[in-house]
């Protein structure tokens, strides 16, 4: 027997997408002492954290070539739903024999989004993001509250739990996971489509009336939610609008962040996933209908995709065209 055996290697870690949720969570797993690979799309010099008042840099490496990776024991996936395929460059060279991949994104169907992209036999876990975190630029996240993820009662789930122990990022297996993941899209139901067609933070949520709104909107997920098997209530309900009474008013919602940057918003895998679900189960969702085709008209705007004409900035900030003219 050896005297002093060597301590095992840290978990090899590549986390693809340097946003709010691959950068808050590479920089957790990285200054805990894994090994972290940041795997980039667009190249950054550095990534930083803002933190409770702290601002600290990442002990991260960042890759930006897919052909320069090898492989590793974690890979989290964290760019947004829609842009789940084009990592598939990622996946295929970051996942060898004994991999598994994490599914760090909102909506309900993250094993199903990745099955295609990794080689046969990659583990994956679905898993439900309970951090809020904002890109204010390039590099550079600021982590408003919580850190928590919730990941399916197994194997795998446990050994994922055991890689981030200590690292700050608490890993919550659950038995019941289709229940969680729609428990995790009720709070994105109103919080995300609302703030980004608004343009105004989480404190938006609190005057009465979109409280009423909110409570109607989650009453028609609800339907379809159980109709798909998840154990939801009028109790998940009451605790989302309270997460949204208690939670900071100036944070936002990561479709915000998306529509005042101009990107894409995730609206097809967060309130398309309920319109989708209810037609599939004859439940008619109204207003969360209302609300996915208003997003669908601003993310053809964020895409340039709107006839000549009829984008918002084709109509300038003057005055309208039948305002009478200054003395008239
Ligand atoms: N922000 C939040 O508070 C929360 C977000 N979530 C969910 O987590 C997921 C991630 O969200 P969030 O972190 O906010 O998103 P961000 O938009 O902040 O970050 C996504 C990142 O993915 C990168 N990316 C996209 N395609 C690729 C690719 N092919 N290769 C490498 N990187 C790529 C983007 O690169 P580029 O820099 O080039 O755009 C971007 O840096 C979403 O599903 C979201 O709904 C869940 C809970 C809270
Ligand atoms: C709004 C939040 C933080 C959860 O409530 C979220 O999941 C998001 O920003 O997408």
């Amino acid at each position: 027997m050896p005297q002093n055996p060597r301590p095992a290697a840290p978990a090899r870690i590549a986390v693809i997408g340097a946003g709010a949720i691959g950068g808050y969570t590479a920089a957790l797993a990285g200054w805990a002492g894994l090994d972290v690979t940041l795997c980039v799309r667009s190249p950054l010099p550095s990534l930083t954290v803002e933190s409770g008042g702290d601002v600290r840099t990442a002990a991260v490496r960042i890759a930006t070539d897919p052909a320069r990776v090898a492989p590793v024991d974690w890979v989290l996936l964290t760019t947004k739903a829609q842009d789940t395929s084009g990592a598939e460059g990622w996946l295929r060279r970051l996942c060898g024999p004994g991999a598994a991949v994490a599914v760090l994104q909102n909506g309900i169907d993250q094993e199903e989004r990745v099955a295609s992209l990794v080689p046969r036999g990659t583990g994956i876990l679905p898993t439900v993001v309970y951090i809020s975190a904002e890109r204010t630029a390039p590099g550079r996240i600021r982590h408003h509250v919580a850190s928590e993820l919730h990941v399916p009662e197994g194997p795998l789930g446990t050994r994922f739990a055991a890689v981030f122990d200590g690292t700050g990022l608490r890993v919550h297996p659950v038995r019941n996971f289709a229940t969680a993941a729609w428990r995790k899209l009720f709070t994105n139901l109103a919080a995300n489509p609302i703030t980004a067609l608004l343009q105004q933070r989480i404190g938006a949520l609190a005057h009465p009336e979109m409280v009423a709104l909110t409570r109607d909107l989650l009453s028609e997920a609800a339907a379809v939610a159980r109709a798909e098997g998840a154990d939801l209530g009028d109790e998940d309900i009451t605790r989302t609008l309270e997460l949204y009474a208690t939670a900071p008013a100036d944070g936002g919602s990561s479709m915000l962040y998306d529509r005042l940057a101009g990107r894409p918003m995730e609206q097809e895998f967060i309130t398309g996933a309920v319109v989708r679900a209810g037609e599939r189960h004859g439940i008619a969702t109204p207003l969360n209908g209302m609300l996915l085709t208003l997003l669908r008209a601003v993310d053809r705007e964020l895409r340039g995709e709107w006839p000549a004409g009829v984008a918002r900035s084709a109509r300038g900030g003057g005055a309208p065209p039948s305002a009478a003219p200054d003395g008239a």
